[in-house]
C-alpha cells in the first residue's frame, strides 16, 4: 500500500504551469528519485510536498492525510521530514548538541530551554548519531567536520523527528563522488532500517542510477515516464529531453564502481 499518493498536482506562475497535473506513488521502504531537465518542475514538486508552496490543484494524500493546505509545520508534525543545511549559528555547537536540539524541536520544546538542557536527550541522540555513523566524533564542533560527515549529521538531525517520508532536495550536491557513494549508501540503510520512504531530486545521474529503487521523470511540468532505473535508460522519451544535455545513460557510466 502506498504512504503517499499525489493526484493531478498542478501549480502555475503567471502563465507558466511548472507543474502540470502529475500523479505518482511512493510506498514505505521506498527511494524514489525525482529527475528531469532544468525547470521541469522538480523543486515546484518538492516545495508543494513540504508545504512551502500551495498546489492551484489536485491531491497529495499522505498516511491517511491530505497535505495540499497544510502548513509546513503541521506537514513535518505528520511525518515528512526534509533535510536541512546546518546553520552557521549552530556550527559552533558540537555534532551531539545539534542532534539534542533536533530532538527538543520534534517534542516542540522551546528553544530558549536549551541551555538549561544541556544534558537533555543526550543518550538518544548518541544512538541518532550511532545509526549515521558519527558517534565517535559527537563532541567535536560541526564547524570542524568534513563536509561528508557533516552532511551524516544532517541526516541524524532530520531523522531525530522520525519521519515516515525524508525530503532530500540534491543530497550529493558538492561532494566528491566517493562521499557521494558514501551519503547515498548510508540513506539506503536508513531507508530499509526504518522502513522509511525517500523521495530525492538529484542532478548527479550517477547516484540516481546507482540508489534509487524507482524515478519520475518530468519535463515541462509535466510526468513523462516512471519505472525502474532500467526502465527509466532505456525509455525513449527520457532519452529526448534530455538529448542534447550533455548526459547520457549508457550502463558504463552509471555503474555503483564509478561513482
Ligand atoms: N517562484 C517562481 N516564480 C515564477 N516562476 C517560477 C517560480 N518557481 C519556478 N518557476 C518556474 O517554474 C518552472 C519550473 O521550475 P522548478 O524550479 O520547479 O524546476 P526544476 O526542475 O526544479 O529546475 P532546476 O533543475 O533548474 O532547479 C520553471 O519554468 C521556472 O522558471
Amino acid at each position: 500500500m502506498s504512504l503517499m499518493t499525489v493526484t493531478n498536482l498542478g501549480k502555475s506562475f503567471g502563465g507558466i504551469k511548472a507543474v502540470d497535473g502529475i500523479s505518482f506513488e511512493l510506498a514505505a521502504g521506498e527511494l524514489l528519485a525525482l529527475i528531469g531537465p532544468n525547470g521541469a518542475g522538480k523543486s515546484t514538486t518538492f516545495n508543494m510536498v513540504n508545504g512551502q508552496l500551495h498546489a492551484d490543484v489536485g491531491s497529495i494524500r499522505f498516511d491517511g492525510a491530505e497535505l495540499v493546505g497544510k502548513k509546513p509545520r503541521e506537514i513535518w508534525r505528520l511525518g515528512v521530514g526534509r533535510t536541512f543545511q546546518i546553520a552557521e549559528t549552530f556550527a559552533s555547537l558540537t555534532v551531539v548538541e545539534n542532534v539534542q536540539m533536533a530532538l527538543l524541536s520534534a517534542d516542540g520544546k522551546l528553544f530558549s530551554m536549551w541551555r538549561r538542557a544541556a544534558a537533555h536527550k543526550r543518550n538518544e541522540a548518541l544512538a541518532l548519531l550511532e545509526q549515521v555513523g558519527m558517534a565517535a566524533q559527537a563532541d567535536r564542533p560541526c564547524s570542524v567536520l568534513a563536509y561528508g560527515d557533516v552532511k551524516r549529521v544532517e541526516l541524524a538531525i532530520a531523522m531525530a523527528n522520525r519521519p515516515k517520508l525524508l525530503l532530500m532536495d540534491e543530497p550529493t550536491a558538492g561532494m566528491a563522488p566517493k562521499e557521494r557513494n558514501e551519503l547515498m549508501a548510508l540513506t539506503k540503510k536508513l531507508v530499509v532500517e526504518h522502513n522509511m520512504a525517500v523521495l530525492f531530486t538529484e542532478h548527479s545521474m550517477d547516484v540516481v542510477f546507482a540508489y534509487a529503487d524507482r524515478m519520475i521523470v518530468l519535463a515541462r511540468g509535466r510526468l513523462i515516464a516512471e519505472g525502474k532505473p532500467n526502465e527509466i535508460r532505456e525509455h525513449p522519451k527520457v532519452q529526448e529531453v534530455y538529448f542534447g544535455s550533455g548526459k547520457t545513460f549508457e550502463k558504463s557510466k552509471v555503474s555503483k564502481e564509478s561513482v
